[in-house]
């Protein structure tokens, strides 16, 4: 959904420390009852523009709306309406996981009755009501996370956000938390990530923007950016020999593009299949040979020269 009213309204924001520009001139709109993604590898400017839009580290230049507000006046009236989630979760190790939430929803001046009602019903969105009074300290990573989203989800926030919610998680509790995080979107929260996985991005963000440098690159919903910067197929292409460079030139015919890492080369194409067969036809013989759709790690791939994770 990406026709809901405007929460999040950035025009040339800037971030600077001393003479270094993390976020250099950014244009960005988030809309009611989206899932907004920043996209882009480590250094990039996610979490310094994150810390913006969370009204904890002010805007150096441009402007930066949230919520109707301005968030260097009123900090504390928008905060009270978002959800944040941190890069490092910052649970409280003294307290149990109930106590996190009863804790913090005082933050809010939610009553104590209000609050041990509320910290039960997501305690059980969460699926922790089973570790309610342990303490936070043995609790698996996953675990953690969950308990951080929920701790943002006290002061039933309109918008939330998630700084790199997954990172660091094993599959199994990177797919709950997405499961999580889609359920909140399907009540209507609307939810600001940042990620530097091209999986999450897909998965969870109906729109993002592809950062590098500081800079915004592109910007449009995961299938309209492999659309626009990639070819609907890619081949992967591995070869026996030291360097992969020499086959690049041999492949640049077969193709739209062609990319070169360390281990592969990466041909761009519209039919995966019908290119394979030309690849043989041209007396090539890779060790290894794979068919996939494009993802947004060729979108980055393409825009930047670089991979997303290093
Ligand atoms: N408080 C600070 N003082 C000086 N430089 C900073 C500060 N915070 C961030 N930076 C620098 O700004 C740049 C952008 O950092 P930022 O954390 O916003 O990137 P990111 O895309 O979120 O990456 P990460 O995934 O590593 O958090 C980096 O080069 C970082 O070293």
């Amino acid at each position: 959904m990406t026709s809901g009213r405007s929460l999040i309204q950035a025009r040339g924001l800037v971030k600077r420390f001393g003479d270094f520009t993390a976020v250099d001139g950014i244009d960005v709109e988030v809309r009611s009852g989206e899932a907004f993604g920043f996209l882009g590898p480590n250094g990039a400017g996610k979490s310094s523009t994150m810390r913006m839009i969370g009204c904890i580290s002010p805007p150096s230049g441009g402007e930066l709306r949230i919520l109707d507000m301005d968030p260097v006046a009123d900090g504390p009236a928008i905060r009270a309406r978002l959800g944040v989630c941190p890069q490092m979760d910052n649970l409280d190790p003294e307290l149990t996981v109930r106590e996190n939430l009863t804790v913090y929803a005082r933050y809010f001046g939610i009553p104590r009755r209000v609050a041990k009602e509320r910290a039960a019903e997501l305690l059980d969105f969460v699926q922790l009501t089973e570790r309610a009074d342990s303490k936070v300290e043995p609790l698996s990573g996953g675990m953690k996370r969950r308990l951080t989203i929920a701790r943002a989800l006290v002061n039933d926030p309109e918008i939330v956000l998630l700084d790199e919610p997954t990172t660091g998680l094993d599959p199994q509790a990177r797919h709950l938390v997405w499961e999580r995080l889609f359920r909140l979107k399907q009540q209507g929260v609307t939810l600001v990530l940042t990620t530097h996985y091209m999986d999450e991005a897909e998965q969870l963000c109906d729109r993002l923007v592809v950062m590098d440098g500081g800079r915004i690159v592109a910007e449009g919903s995961p299938r309209e950016l492999i659309e626009q910067h990639s070819t609907r197929e890619v081949v992967e292409l591995r070869f026996a020999a030291e360097s992969q460079e020499p086959f690049a030139g041999k492949l640049a015919g077969l193709g739209e593009r062609v990319e070169v890492l360390p281990d592969r080369v990466l041909l761009y194409v519209p039919d995966g299949d019908a290119a394979v067969v030309e690849v043989s036809a041209s007396g090539l013989t890779p060790a290894n040979v794979l068919v996939r759709r494009s993802g947004l790690e060729d979108v980055f791939l393409h825009l930047t020269g670089r991979t997303l994770v290093d």
